[in-house]
């Protein structure tokens, strides 16, 4: 990679919308053809709000909501109080859905394009797109047509769509199975691409490209490190060289052996390690100043420390309570902002608040629900979050902060320009089981993109840096 001096998307780049190149003309994510939007992913006007909703009618609320006028991410649309209209399974279904289109939508547009003069409104265009990925991905032709003929009918209101709706997946039914292997992974959008472009250059970013394209598998994070291979044995799951285990399809994570238990828990096997560089914590107060759901929370307890779990949001801090109740750590829990913190603490870890774009594997909306305009303000809050944190810690003592985003104005350059502010502020050489040496940076941080581990998986795109204070 090259030295990390990339344009700040909202301070140098300023690009707008996503540009979603190459798909049918007319309204694409944004303009859906004059049709009002709610917030949450309405799709259409709720005649009976509370009836059931199948799943593809909830895949289509979903996607309608992250390429709608105003874009949500998934995570927010989950939130939604039309969601309870769907059974537990089959909102499931509608998620994976929503997801996997989301993820492949370049290539269903790609598909749609020659079969369609001019786009259809909105809700019409993500139907066609729905039925295009179920049917790339082997759904039964007369089953995914029939049902998204009849979904086109009460999404858009306008029963001369069922025509369309049928001709153009019946023409996809035809040729899927043959031109969809032969499509790219789909491209992120210039708000993203371009800067990632000039840090990583145009082959790096194709790699990320295909990684974002193929998904990413369940990593688990054992809470004792020595049953690792006892659970990949139970689980049937793969002992990672650094100490995570993966599944390829985790399915139901909650009936998972081990899961009632709390010997383990759900975190990305890059995600797991900025808390590893630490090493045992026995004996330690540790503070995690943005700690929810509590993945890093729950590996600083596991290692030995008296940890202060911090998080601004209550709702989430609720979450990182649950997680120490079912593995049976503990934490102290403080709702609050990181920049008004007081005391003093033996180690930090600052998991700043970033774009998430080293994410992009399990969070393909973000790319098409977001447009880069709130990085500059990110930026700007990990540097003072960095720069309090380091009030907070006792001379000699240790701060790893991380960010999960493939930026270098959120990584590489925050570790540079904080060395820069805080003279007696060092980098420690990290290590830790499994890293690669080729992972360390020019200022000795650690980055990991979506790329590395081909053959395993992937990973998901970090960075993380293990700061020590003048004594
Ligand atoms: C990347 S997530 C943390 C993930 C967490 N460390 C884990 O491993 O599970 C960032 C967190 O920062 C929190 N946050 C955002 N602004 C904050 C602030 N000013 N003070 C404290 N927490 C904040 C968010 O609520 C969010 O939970």
């Amino acid at each position: 990679m090259s030295k990390p001096t990339t344009p700040r998307p909202t301070r140098s780049n300023g690009q707008g919308r996503p540009d979603r190149k190459g798909g049918p003309k007319g309204p694409r994510g944004g303009k859906p053809g004059g049709h009002p939007r709610s917030r949450d992913g309405g799709a259409g006007a709720d005649r009976a709000p509370t009836a059931p909703l199948s799943a593809r009618a909830g895949a289509l609320r979903l996607l309608n909501g992250v390429l709608g006028e105003d874009p949500r991410l998934l995570s927010e649309l989950r939130e939604a109080p039309w969601l309870g209209r769907l059974s537990p399974p089959d909102r499931a279904r509608a998620q994976r859905l929503a997801t996997e289109t989301l993820r492949q939508l370049e290539r269903c547009d790609r598909l749609l394009e020659k079969h369609l003069k001019k786009a259809p409104p909105l809700p019409i265009l993500n139907i066609l797109r729905l039925g295009t990925w179920e049917l790339a991905a082997g759904g039964a032709a007369h089953g995914v047509v029939n049902d998204w003929v009849t979904e086109a009918a009460r999404a858009a209101g306008r029963a001369n769509m069922k025509g369309l709706v049928n001709a153009v997946l019946r023409k996809v039914a035809a040729e899927a199975e043959d031109e969809w292997p032969k499509l790219r992974a789909p491209r992120l959008p210039d708000w993203l691409r371009e800067p990632l472009s000039l840090a990583y250059g145009p082959e790096k970013i194709r790699a990320f490209e295909t990684a974002h394209a193929a998904g990413a598998p369940l990593d688990l994070t054992v809470k004792d490190p020595a049953s690792a291979e006892h659970w990949a044995t139970e689980l049937g799951a793969t002992l990672l060289p650094t100490g995570s285990l993966r599944l390829a399809d985790g399915g139901q994570v909650s009936a998972l052996p081990g899961y009632a238990e709390g010997a383990w828990w759900v975190q990305d096997a890059a995600a797991a390690l900025p808390a590893r560089l630490l090493g045992d914590l026995t004996g330690k107060t540790a503070l995690d100043l943005c700690a929810a759901p509590g993945g890093k929370t729950m590996q600083l307890a596991a290692a030995g420390a008296r940890v202060t779990a911090l998080d601004l949001s209550e709702t989430r801090l609720a979450r990182v309570q649950e997680n120490l109740s079912r593995t049976g750590l503990s934490a102290g829990i403080r709702a609050g902002d990181a920049l008004e913190q007081t005391g003093t603490y033996d180690v930090i870890l600052l998991d700043a608040p970033c774009s998430a774009t080293g994410t992009i594997r399990r969070h393909p909306d973000l790319p098409q629900a977001r447009d880069g305009d709130e990085i500059g303000a990110l930026i700007e809050l990990q540097s003072a979050m960095l720069d309090h944190a380091l009030t907070l810690l006792a001379p000699g003592g240790r701060l790893v902060f991380c960010t999960c985003s493939l930026i270098p104005d959120e990584g590489e350059c925050q570790v540079e320009e904080a060395l820069e502010r805080h003279p007696g502020l060092s980098v420690i050489r990290p290590e830790a089981p499994g890293l690669d040496p080729a992972w360390i940076t020019e200022e000795g941080g650690v980055r990991t993109t979506p790329d590395l581990w081909p053959d395993l998986g992937g990973m998901d795109g970090f960075y993380m840096a293990l700061l020590r204070k003048a004594d």
